[in-house]
């Protein structure tokens, strides 16, 4: 399928779950992302949810990192729209996000992190069999993601659809990709 059929389908099928199926999705999810591996991981950066729009809700991972792992530091983006590129910046907690104009949780205080990031979780809408993925279509995790080092996690409420037909070189594939139902190596 091409990304603009699999955008389309995927938000329309997203809008469908309910809130006790969103909150089931996301247990699961949670399960999956605590049997990785942490061992030298100092930084992870990820995405923070808009859960009208059935998100996979990182506030879960944030809570079970601040946990069971206090001394990952967590890293957390803004996005500009009219470079298409995002800063990344310090998690301080809750009281420091602002919603923009997409709706999208981000960071006022936090500092600039210009550092390495060890491990990235990102959105998508949709991801195939062989680690692509599908986003809003902005391009943002792409560029993000070129020319970094660190372990590409996708989150997704969905399993894997067969194949995004229109990939392109500036695709980049995912190392794994988290469902409720399983973790899925490429
Ligand atoms: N939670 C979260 N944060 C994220 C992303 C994401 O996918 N999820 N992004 C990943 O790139 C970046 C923001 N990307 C975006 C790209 C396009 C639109 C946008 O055009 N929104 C329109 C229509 C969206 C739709 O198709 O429903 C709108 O809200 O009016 C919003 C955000 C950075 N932060
Ligand atoms: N590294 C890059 N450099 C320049 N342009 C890029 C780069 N990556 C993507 N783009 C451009 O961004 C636009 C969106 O790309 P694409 O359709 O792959 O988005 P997506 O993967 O769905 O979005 P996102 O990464 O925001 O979730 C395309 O026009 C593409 O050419």
């Amino acid at each position: 399928m091409l990304k603009s059929e699999i955008r389309k389908h995927a938000s329309t099928d997203r809008l469908a779950i309910g809130e006790d199926e969103y909150s089931q999705l996301n247990k699961g999810l949670l399960d999956q992302f605590t049997m990785l591996d942490f061992e030298g991981i100092n930084t992870i950066h990820l995405f923070l949810p808009i859960a009208e729009k059935r998100e996979p809700n990182t506030f879960l991972i944030i809570e079970w990192l601040a946990e069971n792992h206090p001394d990952i530091k967590i890293i957390v983006p803004k996005a500009d729209f009219n470079t298409a590129l995002m800063t990344h910046h310090e998690y301080l907690g809750i009281n420091d996000l602002q919603k923009n104009l997409y709706n999208i949780l981000e960071p006022q205080k936090g500092n600039l992190h210009s550092g390495e990031v060890d491990m990235v979780l990102i959105p998508l809408l949709s991801f195939d069999k062989q680690g692509y993925r599908v986003g809003y279509g902005k391009g943002f995790y792409d560029r993000f993601l070129q020319n970094l080092n660190a372990q590409k996690i996708g989150l997704s409420l969905s399993p894997a659809i067969e194949k995004i037909d229109d990939v392109n070189t500036h695709d980049i594939r995912l190392d794994l990709c988290i469902t409720p139902a399983a973790t899925i190596t490429f």
